[in-house]
Parts: C-alpha cells; structure tokens; sequence
C-alpha cells in the first residue's frame, strides 16, 4: 500500500474548553468535500461530547474507566479497527482527545502498532489554545504543556477575551515552548479549513530527535511474570494491596526473549482495552481476557487456573507482584489434609513495565444525571457561587439541562469561571433530563450533587 492510499488522521488537542468541539464542528459544516470520521475521546463519565458534535459521520470512542494514558492506546486501535471495516464511508480522520491527555500516546498509536501503520497516516496535530485561561492551565498541569509542545499547528483561540497586548506576551510564550508550530489566532476557532487538515506535517524524525523516548510505549499493566506449567489446576493467591481490585490478563503461550515479551505487551494493551470480566476469589481466571480481581475481602485471596496442557502461562497485572505478593502454586485435592505444604511456584521470567508519567490522582470528574425541571435562577445562583469559590478548581463543567416552560434543552458551558447557558434544539419526543459533568480537581462530589438537586423544581 502507498503512502497516499492511508488515511489522513489529524488530532486535536488543546486543554479543557479551549475550543476543540467549536472547531469541529466548524470542520464538519464547511464544503470541503472530505468525508470525515470523527473519534471523541471523552474524559467523565456520560457522553456529552457526542451530543454536542454536530452531525456527522461520526464514531464515538469511549474511553476506558482508568489512566487515560494508559488506556487510550489500546482503546484507539479498537475504534480504528471498527472505523477499517467502513473503510468505503470516509476519507479522512479527526481523533478529538480528551482536554486532560498528553497527545503523545493517541500520536504513538499511529507508529507503533503495525495494522494501523499500514492504514492510517498521521497528518497533524492541532491544539487550541484558549488565550483566556492558557497562562494559568500552563502553570498547573503537565498535559497542557505537553499539548503545546506536541502541536504542529497552535490555534491561539477566544482572542475576544484578552487585549492585544496580552495575545503577543502568550504567543510569545507560546512561541518558546515550541519553536516549530504555525500559530494561528482565532475567535471562535474560525480558521480556514486547510490551516489544519491535509497538511502533512507530523513529522517523525523531528519528534524523536526532541524527544528519544516518543516510542516508549506505556502500558496498562506494571508487571509480567511468566510460569512454566504442566496440566492441572493452580492457585493464584493474592494479599492485602493498595487497591480493592486488580486487573490482569493471562496469555496461555509467553515466550520469554524480549521480542515475545513485547509482542505478548501489545496484545495485552487491546485486550486491557476490553471491557473487564469481574471474577471473585475461587473462581477460575480465564485465558486472553480482560478480568478484573475482586479483592474487597480480608486476608489472603485465591483464584483459579486450569491449565489443560503444558505452557508458559504469562500473567500481566495492573500492579507489580510485590504488592499484592501474588504466588502461584498446583493445586492438589490429595494434599489438602496433608501437613507438608506445596510449594509456590517461582517465574522462569519476570519483567516490570515502568510507568514514565506520574498519575494526577486528585484530578477526576463527576457526572450528574437526572430527570425532573431544573429552576433557572437557582441554577445560575448556585453556580455562580461554586465557581466563585471552586472555580480554580473545577476546570470544566458542560452539559445538557431541563428548564421548566422552555420546549429547548439548554447547553450548558463552563470553563473555570465563566459560562453560559445556551437553548439548543427542541426536546421533541426525547425524555427531558439533565445530564452535566464537572471535571476538575479534589471535587466534593456530595455537596455538587445535593447542590444542583436544590436547584430542581
Ligand atoms: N468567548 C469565547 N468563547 C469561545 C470561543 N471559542 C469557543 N468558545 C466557548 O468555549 C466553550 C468551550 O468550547 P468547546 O469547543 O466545547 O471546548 P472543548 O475544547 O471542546 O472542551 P472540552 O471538550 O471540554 O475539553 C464553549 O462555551 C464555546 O462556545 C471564543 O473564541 N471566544
């Protein structure tokens, strides 16, 4: 296959409320003649994005509950596999991620993995910047620099919320912390479609010359210990650990020279994109799939392996051995009575996956969902008030509300502390709800649910 028979993909980035969905959908409504694929990658739990996107020939990519950098790359070549049996339906690829993510991994998918080399071309990466909120969003999180520093094309977008003075400091700033991208300004992301489609502008080499480790990949498990095993039933037993779960997936045949390794990683990092089987202790773990161990109880937890000939039986567990002291060791009816234990299992080979990024275990979302009419004025006085006192804190909040005596649902906008609340399209025979989601960081997730319930009618 050619370069020019791959499919272009663009992805677009930039920090919460910047503007990606704007720009989307500015995309998706120009006469361009591209039939475009869109893949959300949504952060929270409820899928507003999707219905904030226009219409569109449109493919929602959910993503997985966990580390979004650990996850997303299993999850996009799910959603790109699905995309390759439509092959005939579009054109050309636009991946929206998550306003929290470093676009490194959703960049690596696109080199790392073989099928999607072979398919897919990355043509650029677009990240907007929100001019309003960027000094501030730079200053507390990693991945908005990250979005900055990875971007072929900055979009210096909202420039209708600062003076023109303070748009030449933050380009300048901006202009430091990435000496290659087009920067571009903009008021409600209008820039001319071909500043950020068909540009082919990702380049490779440039990357890994600033940045060696650009295919390191990360992965969703920490740790692999391979067992060479004849036919029988095992234990696998687990202690107390630092989470009330663990997920692991079993491959029934790991070889253990370091190619077999990573081959057996990558096809682990699409299985731990499936969603997880949950399996309590006594039951029986099975073979290439995605299962989640239910360690809620006290004490010394034991699972399952039926093993029905002779193999080297690799486990790759979310947290490494030491934690949980995971062992393994047959299982023999005959000994149970016996005072001579069984002895546990040593790996004939171990290997830990170092996780390079630190999880920022303070930032998460909360999404409320309910029915009923919510009462305007209690809702913007309440809200008024949250983000006034939260509003550093809670970096996004967006949705969909019910007013009574209005036949519209009404878009719901936050970022930090400005929004709005816009009508949108008619109800019509759609239940009326409401559905909003807050992302930021150390929410109080009681005190926002009883809030937004007293401004109910
Ligand atoms: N004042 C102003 N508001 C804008 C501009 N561009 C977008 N907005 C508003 O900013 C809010 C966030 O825009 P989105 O396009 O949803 O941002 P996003 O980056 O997709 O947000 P997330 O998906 O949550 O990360 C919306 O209310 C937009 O209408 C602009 O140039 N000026």
């Amino acid at each position: 296959m050619t370069v020019d028979q791959k499919v272009p993909v663009t992805i677009l980035t930039g920090f919460l409320g910047s503007g990606k969905t704007t720009l989307l959908n500015r995309i998706l409504s120009e006469k361009h003649g591209k039939r475009i694929a869109v893949i959300e990658n949504e952060y929270g739990e409820v899928g507003i994005d999707q219905g904030l996107v226009i219409n569109a020939d449109e493919e929602v990519f959910e993503m997985s509950n966990g580390c979004i950098c650990c996850t997303v790359r299993g999850d996009l070549i799910r959603v790109l596999g699905n995309l390759m049996k439509r092959r005939d339906k579009f054109d050309y690829v636009l991946v929206e991620t998550t306003g929290l993510a470093d676009p490194g991994p959703v960049a690596q998918t696109f080199f790392m993995d073989d099928e999607i080399r072979d398919e897919f071309s990355l043509d650029g990466i677009v990240t907007l910047v929100d001019a309003a909120h960027i000094q501030q969003q730079l200053g507390r999180s990693r991945e908005s620099s990250e979005q900055v520093a990875f971007a072929d094309v900055l979009i210096l977008n909202k420039t209708d919320l600062v003076s023109h003075d303070s748009l030449d400091v933050l380009e300048s700033r901006l202009r430091d912390m990435n000496r290659m991208a087009r920067i571009v300004r903009s008021e409600e992301a209008d820039v001319p479609v071909d500043t950020v489609l068909n540009l082919s502008a990702f380049d490779l080499d440039q990357v890994l010359a600033h940045r060696p480790t650009f295919l390191e990949p990360e992965y969703p498990f920490e740790w692999t210990g391979v067992f060479d095993l004849e036919e029988g039933t095992y234990h696998l037993s687990l202690e107390e650990g630092p989470d009330p779960t663990m997920s692991i997936v079993v491959l029934p045949n790991q070889a253990t020279d370091e190619r077999s390794f990573r081959e057996g990683a990558e096809q682990c990092v699409r299985l731990y994109a499936q969603p997880a089987i949950d399996l309590e202790p006594g039951q029986t773990i099975p073979v290439c799939q995605h299962v989640n161990l239910q360690l809620q109880a006290e004490g010394q937890k034991i699972f399952r392996l039926e093993i029905n000939r002779t193999c080297q039986l690799g486990l790759f567990t979310q947290h490494t051995a030491d934690e949980f002291d995971i062992k393994v060791k047959k299982f023999l009816p005959a000994f149970n009575d016996s005072s001579d234990p069984i002895p546990y299992l040593s790996t004939t080979s171990e290997r830990v996956w170092v996780a390079e990024h630190e999880h920022d275990d303070e930032v998460g979302s909360i999404a409320i969902e309910c029915s009923g009419n919510v009462d305007p004025e209690k809702l913007n006085q309440w809200m008024g008030k949250l983000l006034v006192e939260k509003g550093v804190d809670i970096f996004r909040t967006k949705g969909f509300i019910s007013y009574e005596g209005d036949s519209r649902r009404i878009v719901f906008q936050g970022v930090h502390m400005l929004f709005t609340a816009q009508p949108d399209r008619e109800w019509g025979d759609e239940p009326r709800h409401n559905q909003l989601v807050f992302i930021g960081r150390k929410l109080d997730e009681e005190s926002m649910r009883e809030g937004f319930e007293h401004c109910l009618i």
